[in-house]
């Protein structure tokens, strides 16, 4: 294999590969993925902004890539970096091979990489701050200094930046020829306020099937410009980053929950639910991002193989009174749902939505209908 770019992260740890994607360079916080398929949908979650994305399964681009897939208009990865890259794409969906995917999007790529080494590195020591640079037009140095001089993830409203400068009307169905059942003999309409952290189209194509009327409104909506608008319910959506520092919408959260209407937050949503609920966020060591973690469901007992993609965790020690603990983590017993108490709120750490992963918990969304419905 030509060596033609270098992955160097701030510890001074590097690796040799490919240069897959575009030539030039990319800094971001270095996380492995463990799913085994979905690798377009994982590249275009824009939960993924200013991260780089290890992908563990060992051969990436075998399916190409096609327009349905994509979560959003494009790669928010600020990069990629893989074992081995296949060289004939070979689905009937496809649209494009990955390369040329990530050429479009203007992507820095890496193969070739012991991925396995790296992801041991991550786990043990923790999320690091890494840079790709393809070797035309730096080294080891020019990489290992921008790698370090990256401010991370923690601290920044990222949301705000990625957020929708507009609200708009969501009405497109696109068939992924996934099992999506309509809601259950409710024939009225749900009005649901979408507040886009970065929200991923899987979502919203959810609660579209699910008869829901959706208006996507900017992280920075104002409260009572929002209700004016009377709505059913209101959506807190996925997004990248540190949710702590998003005061204001924090702030605007409270604010619903003194008015009682029905709130789901998936994620990042889930995040600024708790935090809006007065419990406090904590950065993970190494964060969830995979297709096959368990969560059990401690009010019943049961068991979901789930979708996962976070960094930051709702700490324990921080519940107060009013949360009730809904679902944990069978990995590492953390917290992966609440339900406010004596409100019509509740929240979900995973991705129910899958896109990729499991659909076990697919039918929270339906707890949400029934809470408008009440
Ligand atoms: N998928 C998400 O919404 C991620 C939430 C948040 N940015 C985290 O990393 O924990």
């Amino acid at each position: 294999m030509v060596k033609s770019a270098v992955l160097v992260l701030e510890d001074g740890t590097s690796f040799y590969g490919k240069c897959i994607g575009i030539q030039g360079f990319s800094v971001g916080e270095v996380v492995f993925n463990t799913s085994m398929t979905g690798y377009q949908e994982i590249l275009t979650d824009p939960s993924y902004f200013k991260q780089i994305i290890t992908f563990t399964y060992p051969h990436i681009g075998n399916v190409g890539v096609n327009t349905k897939d994509e979560e959003s208009m494009k790669i928010y990865a600020t990069g990629m970096i893989i074992r081995e890259q296949s060289i004939i794409p070979s689905n009937y969906r496809s649209e494009m091979s990955l390369p040329d995917y990530l050429k479009k999007h203007r992507i820095i790529a890496i193969s070739g990489i012991d991925t396995r080494k790296l992801t041991l590195l991550i786990r043990k020591n923790g999320t690091q701050n890494g840079c790709i640079m393809s070797l035309n037009i730096g080294n080891y140095n020019d990489a290992y200094r921008l790698a370090k001089s990256f401010r991370g993830i923690e601290n920044t409203n990222l949301a705000d930046m990625i957020t929708t400068r507009h609200k708009y009307y969501w009405n497109t169905t696109v068939n992924k020829n996934i099992n999506e059942k309509k809601s259950t003999c409710i024939e009225r309409k749900f009005f649901v306020v979408v507040y886009d952290f970065g929200v991923k189209k899987s979502i919203l194509r959810i609660l579209h099937n699910k008869n829901c009327i959706l208006l996507i409104v900017p992280s920075y909506a104002h409260y009572s410009d929002v209700l004016k608008l009377k709505p059913d319910g209101i959506f807190l959506s996925n997004g990248p980053g540190d949710p702590r520092p998003c005061i204001y919408v924090i702030n605007t959260i409270k604010k619903f929950l003194k008015k009682n209407i029905p709130i789901f937050g998936i994620c990042f949503g889930y995040q600024l639910l708790a935090l809006a609920s007065g419990a406090k966020i904590i950065k993970m060591k190494y964060g969830h991002h995979g297709g096959n973690h368990p969560v059990k469901n401690i009010t019943d007992n049961t068991v979901y193989i789930t979708s996962q993609n976070h960094n930051f965790s709702v700490d324990r020690n921080s519940i107060n009174s009013n949360i009730k603990i809904t679902h944990i983590s069978l990995f590492d017993k953390t917290i992966q749902g609440i339900a406010i108490k004596d409100k019509k709120a509740f929240g979900f750490q995973g991705h129910p939505e899958s896109s990729p992963g499991p659909q076990d918990i697919v039918r929270l969304f339906d707890k949400f209908i029934n809470l408008m419905n009440t």
